[in-house]
């Protein structure tokens, strides 16, 4: 049988959660004064919506065959993202057969290396990527995952990040991770104020359940230390993300002045191998956690993930659904995910992409079992009253 063509790339976009996630009402436990970079100025400190964290919106990249098979994904990226799909990516999609995703993703990377890199464009990179693995999965009727090496272990077990580690425990998650929600100048009383909450979670969950801070970039390396010693004291098991993603210089210092057992993490907001490979020969970090919607998608991520394996390190990668799932499932050092919990009061299990997605599979008692992706591709569809905006066409 002839391989199919790439017969057209679209590039939508949808507003409101879904890949886009930070875009939530208030109230929401993931937009409640959360310490951020721009957090030192009163005007964005009590939201990350008013410095625009939500401005982005969601991608949906599908991909359609001369056969009429089609691919999707989601990811963070919106109209700029659509933009770049369109009127640069999808020439070096349409015409080519759905078997050629390393070349794509050469062609992709290196078209756009003038003005890319990272950020934006590797998301949009990230969106084409996926959803071309995703309409492989179809084309073969195979999931991902049996594309990429096959299921090292049954299931995968999850830690849940929001504001109720306590009902995480409950829920059978391994452990919990809360936003950080002071910033420096608030000095030692905010940080008092931060360790009689972990002291509350730990009371709830007891000496062994995971609990850490997810710190979004906004710390000095100085008050980071502060933090992780204060931490320490509570059997913090990780801060997350405490600087700002290029300062591997602090990153390094940051780890050698943390107290032993502390593991300092980050990578979310890194991308491709040469971003990765930094942080690890920097020595910035105990594990790396890309997003695969960010960094460059799934082909760039087995490449860092072969990268973390040779440094002995683990990838878990940042919270990114199915699309993450199928990959953790098939690594042997990636033995544990994050599941954000995107319900606002951070107090049941729902969707991450919700209402985006169906068949989006979720975390039942705090585990997936390889099972549940055994549908071809990623396994989801687009909910069906899904309004899509195309915003460009080339
Ligand atoms: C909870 C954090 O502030 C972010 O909102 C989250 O997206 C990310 O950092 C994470 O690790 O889940
Ligand atoms: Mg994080």
């Amino acid at each position: 049988m002839a391989t199919p063509i790439i017969r057209q790339v679209r590039a939508h976009t949808v507003t409101g959660g879904g890949a886009d996630y930070h875009d939530q009402d208030d109230g929401h436990w993931i937009d409640d004064r959360i310490a951020t970079p721009m957090a030192k100025y009163p005007a964005y400190r009590d939201s990350r919506r008013d410095f625009g964290i939500n401005v982005l919106g969601t991608l949906v990249v599908e991909i359609e065959t001369d056969t009429g098979v089609t691919g999707f994904a989601v990811t963070t990226g919106g109209e700029p993202a659509a933009f770049i799909v369109e009127r640069h990516l999808a020439r070096f999609l349409e015409g080519r057969k759905v078997t050629e995703i390393e070349a794509i993703w050469d062609q992709m990377f290196n078209a756009t290396l003038y003005y890319g890199r990272r950020g934006l464009v590797l998301n949009a990179i990230s969106g084409v990527d996926l959803a071309l693995w995703d309409l492989l999965g179809q084309v073969r009727q195979e999931p991902v995952h049996a594309m990429i090496g096959g299921a090292v272990r049954d299931e995968q077990v999850f830690y849940a990040t929001g504001a109720r580690p306590d009902l995480a425990k409950g829920m059978g998650f391994i452990g919990g991770k809360m936003a950080w929600r002071h910033i420096e100048a608030e000095g030692a009383q905010g940080i008092r104020e931060e360790m009689e909450i972990l002291g509350r979670m730990r009371d709830a969950t007891g000496p062994d359940f995971w609990l850490m801070y997810d710190c979004w970039m906004s710390m000095s390396v100085d008050y980071a230390t502060r933090v992780a010693r204060a931490g320490h004291e509570l059997g913090l098991k990780w801060v997350e993300e405490c600087l700002p993603p290029d300062d591997f210089w602090g990153y390094a210092e940051l780890r050698r002045r943390v107290p032993q057992g502390m593991l300092v993490t980050t990578g979310e907001h890194e991308a491709t191998r040469w971003g990765f490979r930094m942080l690890l020969e920097m020595g910035c970090c105990d594990f790396i956690q890309p997003d695969v919607g960010w960094c460059g998608g799934l082909t760039e991520l087995l490449k860092i993930s072969a990268i973390a394996d040779s440094h002995g390190k683990m990838v878990v990668p940042h919270g990114s659904s199915v699309y993450s799932y199928h990959f953790v499932m098939t690594r042997q050092n990636s033995p544990f995910a994050e599941f954000l919990m995107m319900a606002p009061k951070a107090d049941e299990v729902v969707p991450m992409f919700s209402p985006m997605l169906e068949n989006e599979p979720v975390p039942q008692n705090g585990r997936l079992h390889i099972s549940a992706l055994d549908r071809p591709g990623f396994g989801v569809t687009l909910a069906p009253d899904l309004k899509l905006n195309r915003p460009y066409t080339h």
